[in-house]
């Protein structure tokens, strides 16, 4: 996938005609409960996404990312709670749905139509101007113009999706897992795509399996569990909630470090600390005292992986 929208010329979006940004966060939920039946699938969530941000909707599966998402997109009305976007209820088509582009997790285009056919369809259906020539260019799919839906692999299929999103490079895009099924290369690309329109003042909300693509990507991160939010901050302060650890093991006839923790067995330590720098620097310098060689050493920073293996144990917060 070439990144092609440099040329921002092509895509009429509707900023200019706005006279710029509106302050402001682009998106505000407050409160948001969303129930099936008995159940609640998204319980008292509040957060606000800002002007250009790139905010990570990240959690367990069946956490409730999509049914919040739904209530964003105006897909879904909430049980309770309020959702503003650009200031105004997502469910008002006519002033949301031109501003915000989409790529839902399955966006169901006709089988028998072709690649161009479904990308000039977006603009009829959204509201959006645009150019196939330049949507098609910007994921790939040029060579794929007159292929049917039917014949595309899953890849292709997906950057159809993601067509649906940056047609007409809108001010708000939600991504639906994005990434789920592409190649390395398509990823990559993907993501050149997305921070061109982040450069052009893009506001990006994603949903996302993959780690590391948000711990890389994302100003923010909401961390959801069971319908609720168990963090929501910086990548910084997500990994701050978890000690990092320490490891290494000590040569026979060693004396005892001046540590807090015994080994585990055979000499092999593993310390969890808060205070990284300060430890190591405390167990470094009293090698280099003792005249220790400190074997298989390792320093690891906690991960985004550790903070969602330990979700389960994390404080319920709305
Ligand atoms: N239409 C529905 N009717 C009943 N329950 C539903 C419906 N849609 C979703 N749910 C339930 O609501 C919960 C949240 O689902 P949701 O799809 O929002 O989770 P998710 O965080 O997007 O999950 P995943 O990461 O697995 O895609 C799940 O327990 C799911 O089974």
């Amino acid at each position: 996938m070439e990144h092609q929208l440099t040329d921002r010329t092509a895509a009429s979006t509707t900023r200019g005609s706005l006279g710029g940004p509106a302050p402001g966060p682009v998106v505000e939920v407050e409160a948001l409960n969303v129930d099936y039946g008995d159940f609640r699938a998204v319980k008292g969530l509040s957060f606000q996404v800002q002007r250009g941000e790139l905010y990570a909707l990240l959690g367990t599966n069946g956490a409730g990312k999509t049914s919040a998402l739904e209530v964003i997109e105006g897909h879904r009305t909430p049980s309770s709670g309020t959702v503003r976007v650009f200031g105004k209820s997502p469910t008002d088509r006519a002033a949301v749905r031109p501003r915000m582009g989409i790529m839902l997790q399955e966006s169901g285009f006709a089988a028998d139509l072709t690649v161009a056919e479904s990308v000039r369809l977006i603009g009829r259906l959204t509201g959006r101007s645009d150019t196939v020539e330049r949507v098609l260019g910007a994921v790939d799919l040029t060579r794929k113009a007159d292929t049917r839906v039917e014949q595309l692999s899953g890849g292709e299929k997906r950057r159809l999706d993601f067509a649906t999103a940056v047609y007409g490079q809108p001010e708000l895009i939600i991504l639906d897992e994005p990434t789920t099924g592409l190649d390395i290369q398509s990823r990559d690309a993907l993501w050149d795509v997305v921070e061109g329109l982040r450069q052009d003042g893009s506001t990006i909300i994603l949903t996302t399996h993959y780690l590391e693509e948000a711990q890389q990507r994302a100003d923010r991160i909401g961390l959801m569990h069971q319908g609720t939010f168990r963090h929501q901050g910086t990548v910084a302060d997500l990994t701050r909630t978890l000690p990092a650890s320490i490891r290494f093991t000590l040569p026979p006839g060693t004396p005892t470090p001046p540590l807090a923790t015994a080994p585990a067995h055979d000499a092999a330590y593993q310390l969890e600390t808060y205070q990284l720098q300060r430890e190591l620097k405390r167990l470094l310098d009293w090698a280099d005292t003792n005249g220790v060689e400190l074997l298989d050493l390792s320093a690891a920073p906690t991960r985004l992986d550790d903070v969602f293996r330990a979700i389960d144990t994390a404080p319920v917060r709305s």
